[in-house]
């Protein structure tokens, strides 16, 4: 079993019966899609809601039910995948460019889960290019002001063309380097307008799960 499978499967063992779970999206939480369909032939009974079309296709398929918005007023476990996890807890994602949904399911969860395998680990964040999510209105600018916060920003493409996302927006990738303090940066960057979120996860987690290629599963 991969390092990813073995923290998604870890991170399946904390749903229990009756629970609304928040699916998030990438290779890892893939693995944890495939887990609680799996729990579920053995007699779990839950329901889900999906932070990406991706991850809402792939739950369907294995016959986990999804809810509408409307019909849940919280989600008891998120369970997602991260890019960078530093040493306060703090993440980078949206590396599958689905960071907004993301964040809505995590800020509306008793307990969000995350599973990354040990090469996510970081003491500081920044190696990874923070995704932003813009409006395509005069993104040019937006860069533009992404650019002056001192970040090399380039638009995210696919086949040629500027990739969108689940919401119909841009995506920049923005290379700060290390970030000092990633509570400032948050402000800082939800003040342009023309940012619709970003990637960055200030706080949000206390619960960490890391599978290792040696087959190890550590909580953080
Ligand atoms: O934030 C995400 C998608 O927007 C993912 O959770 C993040 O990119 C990690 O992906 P993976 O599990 O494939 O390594």
């Amino acid at each position: 079993m991969n390092a990813k499978q073995l923290a998604a499967e870890e991170a399946v063992t904390h749903i229990e019966d009756g629970m609304i779970v928040g699916l998030g999206t990438g290779s890892t939480s893939y693995f944890a899609i495939l887990g609680l369909a799996a729990r579920m032939k053995e007699g779990l009974r839950i329901q889900a809601v999906a932070s990406s079309q991706g991850s809402e296709d792939l739950a369907r398929q294995l016959g986990i039910p999804i809810l509408p918005f409307s019909d849940i007023e919280a989600i008891d476990v998120t369970i997602d995948g991260a890019d960078e996890v530093d040493e306060n807890f703090n993440l980078i994602k949206g590396g599958g460019g689905a960071l907004l949904r993301e964040k809505i399911l995590a800020a509306n969860s008793r307990k969000f889960i995350v599973i990354v395998d040990d090469s996510k680990l970081v003491r500081r964040l920044g190696a990874f290019s923070l995704p932003v999510e813009i409006i395509p209105f005069a993104y040019e600018l937006t860069m533009r002001n992404l650019a002056a916060l001192d970040c090399k920003p380039t638009l995210r493409s696919s086949e040629g063309k500027p990739f969108v996302t689940d919401n119909g927006n841009y995506i920049a990738d923005c290379a700060f380097g290390v970030i000092e303090s990633p509570a400032e940066l948050s402000n800082r960057l939800k003040s342009i307008p023309g940012v619709v979120e970003h990637g960055l996860f200030v706080k949000m987690t206390e619960t960490v799960i890391v599978g290792s290629g040696e087959g190890t599963i550590a909580y953080l």
